[in-house]
């Protein structure tokens, strides 16, 4: 299959290109300058895709800074919400399927079991509310899209939470760590395989009931604290840097955007109808941690 993403240089990105590649796909990240999601310009989303000449689209790239986002609301929106729907309009105008990353931050937080893809959205930032309009706009855009929402994405590329811990740990002895919040680690490496068992589906069947919103995230919930409790564990075990995890709270750890405190997602419909499970997250964590050990990626 020949797939374009867009974004260059992100974890998702990064990854579907070498998931991608190495099942015999053809994946092509189309990125900045020739796709910029800030310009407003849906024509040059569209000729910057058709040159890939794709045969399915996904739809990777985003304005991810959380709590900078509380301070740039038009930029956030613009990419997220206006630049998706670009995106989504320029696969309605090739023809292709379309899978769009969305996340687990459109929900409030508030509940006390996993959520389902038809309970009520209520982001509690400007990141969460931009991703929540750009889900909008793929769906009434291209019928052909399947929105995947995912969390706490890590891998061995860019910048994310893993790199974060065994970066401080080199330095320090203990890390305060918030242990309120809970939700689904997710390697963006398992958010590659299910995109492409997804597109093939997609590309396999004209059934509506495959196209809309799904949740997709690593199997298992933990809070930040544990996660990086079991960060360590697989860091010590090689070797590599660890350090003893204080557990806090939220309101020790004051940042600009709120965070959901229990955005779980189940990812049953996912499974039942795409045949697509991501594995447990502490086999996952343990897999990109003891890469970063040995690469330098
Ligand atoms: N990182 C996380 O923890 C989570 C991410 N997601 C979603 O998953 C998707 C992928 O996230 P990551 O790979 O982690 O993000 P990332 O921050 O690693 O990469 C973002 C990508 O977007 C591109 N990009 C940003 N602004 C752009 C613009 N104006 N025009 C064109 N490209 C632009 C960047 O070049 C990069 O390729 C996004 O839709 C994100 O909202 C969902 C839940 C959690």
């Amino acid at each position: 299959m020949r797939i374009a993403v867009t974004g260059n240089g992100g974890q998702v990105v990064r990854s579907l290109v070498e998931r991608g590649m190495a099942a015999g796909h053809v994946v092509l990240p189309v990125g900045r300058p020739q796709l910029d999601l800030a310009a407003g310009d849906p024509d040059a989303v569209l000729r910057a895709l058709d040159r890939a000449e794709p045969e399915a689209i996904v739809s990777a790239a985003a304005y991810t800074a959380v709590d900078k986002a509380e301070s740039e609301p038009d930029l956030a929106h613009a990419v997220n919400a206006t630049g998706a729907g670009h995106v989504a309009r320029a696969a309605a105008r090739l023809g292709v399927p379309l899978v769009h990353l969305s996340t687990d931050y459109v929900f409030a937080g508030d509940g006390t079991r996993a959520y389902r893809e038809e309970d009520d959205t209520g982001p509690t930032g400007v990141y969460g509310a931009s991703k929540l309009a750009g889900e909008q706009a793929v769906l009434s855009t291209w019928n052909n899209s399947a929105v995947l929402r995912t969390a706490w994405v890590y891998s061995p590329f860019g910048a994310n939470f893993v790199k974060t811990m065994l970066r401080l740990a080199e330095s320090r002895d203990e890390l305060g760590v918030v242990a309120d919040q809970w939700g689904n680690p997710t390697s963006a490496l398992d958010i590659a395989d299910g995109v492409l068992a997804v597109l093939d589906n997609l590309l396999g069947s004209t059934a509506p009931e495959l196209r809309g919103v799904f949740h997709m995230t690593g199997t298992g919930a933990t809070n930040w604290a544990s996660f990086a409790a079991a960060i360590f564990a697989a860091s010590a075990e090689r070797g590599g840097p660890t350090a003893r995890v204080k557990p806090i709270t939220t309101a020790d750890y004051p940042t600009p955007a709120r965070r959901p405190a229990n955005s779980r997602l189940d990812g049953g419909k996912l499974e039942q109808i795409h045949g697509v499970r991501l594995p447990e997250w502490q086999g996952a964590t343990a897999a990109v941690v003891a890469r970063l050990l040995t690469a330098d990626s």
